[in-house]
């Protein structure tokens, strides 16, 4: 048994180390050689985890044909790259996807995207409260596993499963592709009321209301609340919406310190998921009848479309509602 891992990036790499951290062999997929050369060569990805000692037993590759004989492959590029190296992958494997967010132009979930990309794989979805820095070094976290073939789903849990890294098991795939892509859209927005000084009870405030926001949209497209309220949804955004070490968070922080959107998101190597996700959502929201003020307002904010302070205030003087 040998596992693959399609994108070297910190998250990708942070999993290959995971599973070949007992000797087992992985097999990881980089796009730029410099970053297959750094893994086989020095045993560190320098640049997307530095600091890393990456394990023997991982051999990183360009060629997408090195992972013919792996049973299963873990997709983590960015969200909207998963279509073009999904159908470049061995045909009929098992694909975890482990990537955040909603594909721009079609509107569709991860799932969704890789079903029409490779149809004879079987799909799962990984996804929870997980900084890559954190699982490379082997400190406790958990997961949701979401699969709804349940063997399936039991065997690829039992595959990842590691002393420190637990994963949950679902069967509501779309519950838990929603919670990973609306979190780090929610992430920018606490991100900004950091950046502006708005103080924690804005946070805390930004976080319910918008986990709101995200068990509205859930619910209308068929995903379950209590997956919603699990690691997937609610435990990955507060996680994202507390800390600095989120790229989305940082972003956020950026906008409220008055920066433009498009200076922040020049020239970045990494990923901060939610200013590409923003505007899918929004226009899906829109479409199914979901009211979503918190990732309507991160969407003018990304287009510079108005003033912070003319974006907060809007959001302050919404008409009194129940909650
Ligand atoms: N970093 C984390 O802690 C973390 C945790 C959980 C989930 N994720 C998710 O994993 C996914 C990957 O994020 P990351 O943090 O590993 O990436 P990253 O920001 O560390 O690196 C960027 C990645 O994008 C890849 N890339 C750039 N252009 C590409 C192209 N044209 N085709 C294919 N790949 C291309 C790069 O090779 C690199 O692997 C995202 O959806 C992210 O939300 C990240
Ligand atoms: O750095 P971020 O904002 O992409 O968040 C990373 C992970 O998704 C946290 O679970």
């Amino acid at each position: 048994m040998k596992a693959g891992v399609i994108g070297a990036g910190a998250w990708g790499t942070a999993l290959a180390q995971l599973l070949a951290a007992d000797g087992q062999a992985v097999t990881l997929w980089a796009l730029e050689t410099d970053v297959v050369d750094a893994i086989n060569g020095a045993r560190e990805n320098p640049l997307y985890l530095p600091g890393i000692t990456l394990a023997p037993s991982i051999r990183a590759t360009s060629a997408m044909a090195d992972l013919g004989d792996c049973d299963m492959l873990l997709v983590v590029s960015p969200a909207q790259h998963l279509r073009s190296v999904v159908a470049q992958a061995p045909a009929g494997v098992p694909l975890i996807l482990c990537s955040k967010g909603i594909e721009a132009g079609t509107g569709l979930l991860m799932g969704e995207v890789a079903r029409a990309a490779q149809p004879t794989s079987p799909i799962a979805v990984l996804s929870g409260p997980t900084f890559a820095h954190e699982v490379a070094k082997g400190l406790p976290t958990a997961i949701t596993l979401a699969c709804d073939n349940a063997v399936l789903g039991a065997q690829l849990a039992a595959r990842i499963a590691r002393p420190a890294f637990r994963p949950y098991l679902s069967d509501d795939v779309t519950g838990a592709e929603i919670g990973g892509a609306v979190k780090n859209v929610l992430a920018i927005a606490c991100g900004v009321a950091d950046g502006a000084g708005l103080g924690l009870n804005a946070r805390a405030a930004l976080i319910s209301r918008g986990f709101a926001e995200m068990t509205r949209f859930g619910l209308a497209r068929g995903a379950r609340a209590e997956t919603l309220a699990g690691l997937s949804g609610l435990g990955d955004l507060v996680l994202t919406c507390s800390s600095t070490n989120s790229r989305n968070f940082s972003l956020g922080q950026g906008l409220g310190e008055g920066r433009s959107a498009a200076d922040l998101l020049s020239n970045r190597r990494t990923v901060a998921e939610g200013a590409f996700t923003a505007p899918v959502l929004r226009d899906a929201a829109r479409a199914a009848g979901v009211e979503m003020p918190v990732v309507e307002a991160v969407c003018a904010l990304l287009a510079d479309a108005a003033p912070l302070g003319t974006v907060i205030d809007a959001l302050l003087a919404r008409p009194l509602r129940p909650e």
